[in-house]
């Protein structure tokens, strides 16, 4: 193989203004602003139904604003040709096509060699000639995971990718996608109801209440971060009982105490 290895600090920096998303006579984002920074890890979280998706779904220019603006790099996003590259919670691999076939989709010329550098980066260096149906949940997901990074993206939009895997395979996933964010240094984005995994993984905890940001909570503990730690749990509850003293439809100037006591909790519902 003549290239193993694929680029690293490729992030870029977002600028969020003004966003909005209605659909008919429902609003889901009002006027929603959010800066961040190149090769910045942020994790989104908020009760379901909130927005979250379709944030990620703008910024994936999968769908349109009704207002606002979104710029990459200082660029309106729509021209400033940056490689987005999404996860959801299902792999959506073709079953009909290999590992190695999966990871290089779309892609012509020497694609093979970076395929396969990208497969043993998510450690499934000996599975290239397997079928998707011959993998676990958690390999299939490694394999999605293969398939962005091979075109080196500089921003990676992540649909809670690790939502369908049990907690084991979850938390090697989580470590796996520290480590290679490590590496690269691009821009990600996590959508997720874990605010466990938010905590884990993320620089900055954004939480999006009735389509606005509630919350923006930066997350200064030292890497690899040990969930049982003080700081850890402090910061996870604090995050957990903002979330459950907004019940969605409820304007949070009406505090409401939880039905549940937020320690015994790491989901945002
Ligand atoms: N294409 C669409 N047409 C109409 N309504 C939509 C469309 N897409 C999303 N919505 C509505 O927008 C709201 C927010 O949806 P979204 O998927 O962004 O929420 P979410 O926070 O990601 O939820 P979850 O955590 O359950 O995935 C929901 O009420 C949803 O029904």
């Amino acid at each position: 193989m003549t290239q193993t290895t694929l680029e690293s600090d490729l992030g870029v920096a977002l600028a969020i203004r003004g966003l909005a998303r209605r659909f008919g006579t429902q609003t889901v984002l009002h006027d929603l602003d959010l800066d961040i920074g190149a090769g910045e890890f942020v994790a989104i979280v908020g009760r379901s139904g909130c927005g979250k998706s379709t944030l990620l779904r703008l910024i994936a220019q999968l769908d349109t604003a009704s207002g606002g603006d979104i710029h990459a790099d200082g660029a309106p996003l729509a021209r400033s040709g940056i490689d987005t590259r999404l996860m959801f919670q299902d792999a959506r691999l073709l079953p009909w096509k290999t590992v190695l076939a999966n990871v290089g989709l779309g892609l012509t010329g020497d694609w093979q060699v970076r395929a396969h550098a990208a497969l043993a980066e998510v450690g499934l260096a000996g599975h290239a000639d397997k079928w998707p149906s011959q993998l676990s949940g958690g390999q299939r997901q490694r394999v999605a995971l293969a398939r962005a990074l091979i075109h080196q993206p500089q921003l990676l939009l992540l649909d809670e990718p690790l939502g369908a895997l049990d907690a084991l395979t979850r938390i090697e996933m989580q470590q796996l996608i520290e480590r290679i964010w490590q590496h690269h240094r691009f821009t990600v984005l996590l959508v997720t109801h874990d605010v466990q995994e938010a905590v884990a993984l993320a620089d900055r905890v954004i939480l999006v209440e009735q389509g606005r940001i509630g919350l923006d909570t930066p997350v200064a503990l030292p890497r690899p971060r040990a969930r049982g730690a003080a700081g850890f749990a402090a910061l996870e509850e604090g995050i957990l009982d903002h979330v459950l003293r907004q019940p969605e439809g409820r304007p949070s100037a009406i505090p409401v105490e939880p039905a549940i006591a937020p320690g015994a909790l790491r989901w945002a519902l």
